[in-house]
């Protein structure tokens, strides 16, 4: 890239960068060979030719974009396929598919979640029935769980399999029209098997939700087989290229075995077999959603890279009326709307590598038997996940706003960016419906503390807030993480008393839930904010890095830590000691820290090292070839491709010539 001649004022932000953008890299690829391979995977896929759109696939048809889509992602398949046999390397499609899609791959939910499924449900023998064949693209599949009538409450799902004894096999069914599945990515068109989750009936009698695989379209017509009803349900605000469908049931027979049996099973005879614990049928759903929390990080940087890059280079009014007109990157506001999203990347990324840690640590226990950490795992992946897809989706948001105009273009792909990133913040469990999981724990968590006992340690501020809830404010990052302990607590008893206000008024336990059920919600976000800071402020004082790197880090540590002190500094008011003159001192640590970054915003977003062909922007691209690239896009519009359009001759001539009888 060092090479491609830039716009002079990025090369001059280049230029004036007080870290090694490359030691960067390397820290978040995870090693320099790391970054090596990824660069090599990169230019292999941004290579093949085929993947490349020639028209850009906005002026495309709904069915057009769709088997476009589909073309690519076959090709990208193969080309995969061969990378990996070849350099025996596991590439992250995620992130290439952002370049080769715009938006997202129809395989999104078989790489997603139905081949994660069959791994994390299915026996040793169903494994070895479905999974090579799913691994290597013989049968394509979806996780098809949410109905019309259903997705958060799904032991509330209707779609029923009921078990037949004589034949050994179950029969689903969608009785009812909320009974639908409505939603599965791939299901439109695409895929020719699903994970369906369907409530178990056998003999009359409902055992709860269990996970089935069913084949629902002929592997060579690509027909759907009898008895089943499967379409796409049309086109949504992202996700265009997704294939979100359809699907309903009418007396379809599958075998005993396609019920996905790691848990519970069921035997010939109809016997039913309870699992260690009925919640690891939603074991998919944790997985995916700490895999979000890496999502928002990576969603959020293609934001930051773009609007970073184009207010280096735009030039707009003046800060001193006699000096020329500044880039808009030096007005303290635009970078307030900025340094945050590139702070809050690097926050998504430490606490997602933390997350990973701590699914796969119980992950290992489970295998043993062990279950003692699922509660915690589920409560911590529950609010990182609805906090991080919300704050992502604003910040998304909030760079596209700060591209004024010209973020509104498609070209600019800040619309497209923001689509699937707020996507996520309903997907895989909806953001108020997760954190109040998590206020269940928080709230047992708060009861056990006043018990005495011993608490896990992402709660165990609560019983040190109980000791000594009269902590000094300290002006210090260790001091501000604390602070939001301080604010979850305060948060957590509050919502706990008002609960307990409402019992005594002679409300039952459920009513008095829903009715603090707000405070209850701030409360699981105060806690997972309170996360985010204690971990990303640990692991990048816990980084090796050179002295420089770890300068620049720490700036960014501790703006995502003031910031949000000052963004919720109201909370700090009531649930600490902060004082008025805190706040002030913080205020003014805030602008100390802008004017810190300033100078290396763009070595920042350059160290994201996202290529021009995953960044798809008219704004953002390496060059800062903006204006250019953006008068290059529009002259691709098909309504330039003639001079006069048919419609003046039809519609606007006999207007105009109406008009003067
Ligand atoms: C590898 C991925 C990488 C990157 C990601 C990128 C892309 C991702 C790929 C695909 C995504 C694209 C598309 C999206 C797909 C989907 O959306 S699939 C559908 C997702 N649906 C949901 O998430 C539904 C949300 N609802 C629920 O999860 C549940 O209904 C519920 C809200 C949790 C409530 O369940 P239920 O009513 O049964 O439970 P409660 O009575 O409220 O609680 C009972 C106790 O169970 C505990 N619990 C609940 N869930 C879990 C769990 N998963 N694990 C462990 N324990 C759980 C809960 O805490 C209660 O405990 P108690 O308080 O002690 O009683
Ligand atoms: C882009 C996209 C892709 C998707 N892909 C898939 C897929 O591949 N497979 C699949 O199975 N599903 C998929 N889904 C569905 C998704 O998982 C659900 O939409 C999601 O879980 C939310 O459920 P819902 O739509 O029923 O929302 P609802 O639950 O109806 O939410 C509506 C409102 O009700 C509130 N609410 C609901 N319950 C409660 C409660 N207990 N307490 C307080 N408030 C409550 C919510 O907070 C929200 O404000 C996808 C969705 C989207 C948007």
């Amino acid at each position: 890239m060092a090479n491609v001649k830039c716009n002079p004022d990025l090369v001059r932000e280049r230029a004036k960068c007080s870290f090694d953008v490359n030691e960067l890299i390397h820290l978040i690829d995870g090693g320099e060979n790391a970054t090596k391979e990824k660069r090599h995977f990169e230019e292999t896929i941004f290579s093949v030719k085929e993947l490349q759109d020639a028209v850009p696939e906005e002026y495309l048809s709904h069915k057009d974009r769709y088997e476009n889509a589909v073309r690519k992602a076959t090709i990208l398949r193969d080309v995969c396929r061969e990378y990996m046999k070849k350099y025996n390397y596991k590439p992250n499609r995620f992130r290439v598919g952002h370049g080769v899609f715009k938006d997202v791959s129809p395989f999104l939910l078989h790489d997603g979640m139905f081949v994660a499924t069959i791994i994390g449900q299915g026996t040793p023998e169903q494994q070895a029935e479905w999974l090579p064949k799913a691994e290597n693209m013989q049968i394509i599949g979806t996780y098809a769980q949410t109905e019309l009538g259903h997705g958060s409450f799904i032991r509330g799902l209707e779609t029923r399999a009921t078990y037949d004894p004589k034949t050994e096999e179950f029969i689903l069914n969608n009785a009812t029209l909320s009974s639908f599945k409505w939603w599965p990515g791939g299901l439109g068109s695409t895929v020719n098997h699903c994970i369906v989750v369907a409530q178990l009936f056998i003999n009359g009698k409902s055992y709860g939700i269990q996970p089935f695989i069913v084949q629902i379209r002929d592997l060579n017509t690509h027909k759907p087989l009898p008895g089943v009803k499967v379409g796409e349900i049309g086109p949504k605000m992202g996700f265009q290229t997704a294939n979100n469908g359809f699907l309903g049931f009418e007396n379809f027979r599958i075998p005993r075995m396609n019920m996905l049996m790691k848990n519970a099973q069921v035997l010939k005879d109809g016997t039913f077999v309870k699992g260690m614990n009925e919640k690891l049928t939603y074991g998919t759903m944790v997985m995916v959603r700490v895999g979000i929390v890496g999502d928002c990080s990576l969603n959020t940087s293609l934001a930051a890279t773009i609007a970073v890059r184009y207010s280096a280079v735009r030039h707009q009014s003046k800060i001193k009326a006699k000096e020329p007109e500044v880039q808009i990157l030096d007005y303290v506001t635009q970078q307030h709307k900025l340094f945050i999203a590139i702070a809050s990347s690097h926050v998504f990324r430490n606490v997602y590598s933390w997350l990973s840690k701590s699914y796969l640590n119980v992950m290992k226990d489970l295998a043993q038997g062990k279950q003692d950490h699922l509660p915690e795992l589920h409560a911590t992946a529950c609010c990182l996940k609805a906090v991080c897809s919300r704050d992502a989706g604003s910040v998304v948001e909030e760079c596209r706003l700060a591209c004024g105009g010209h973020g509104y273009m498609t070209s600019s792909n800040l619309p497209l960016v923001y689509g699937f990133t707020i996507a996520t913040v309903t997907y895989e469990g909806e953001q108020t419906v997760l954190l109040l999981q998590t206020a269940r724990y928080l709230v047992k968590a708060w009861l056990a503390a006043l018990q005495g006992k011993v608490l896990a340690p992402s709660v165990s501020y609560l019983s040190d807030w109980l000791k000594n809830d009269n902590v000094r404010w300290q002006n210090t990052p260790e001091g501000i993480v604390k602070g939001f302990q301080h604010v979850a607590a305060g948060k957590v008893k509050a919502a706990y008393d008002t609960i307990q206000k409402y019992i005594k008024l002679g409300k039952d336990y459920e009513d008095a839930w829903n009715l603090a059920s707000v405070q209850l919600m701030k409360a699981s976000e105060a806690h997972s904010r309170s996360i985010l800071c204690e971990v990303s402020w640990g692991e990048v004082i816990r980084t090796s890095a050179s002295p420089n790197l770890l300068q620049v880090l720490k700036q960014l540590a501790q703006l995502y830590l003031v910031y949000w002190t000052l963004e919720t500094s109201g909370d700090f008011l009531v649930y600490s000691n902060i004082s008025k003159d805190d706040i002030a001192i913080l205020r003014e640590k805030y602008e100390e820290l802008l004017a810190a970054i300033r100078p290396n915003a763009v070595g920042l977003v350059d160290a994201f090292d996202l290529r021009d062909e995953i960044l798809h922007s008219t704004l953002g691209s390496y060059d800062g070839r903006v204006y250019e690239r953006l008068m290059e896009e529009a002259l691709k519009s098909p309504l330039n491709q003639e001079s006069v359009n048919a419609s003046f001759h039809k519609y606007l001539k006999p207007l105009m010539e109406k008009a003067k009888l």
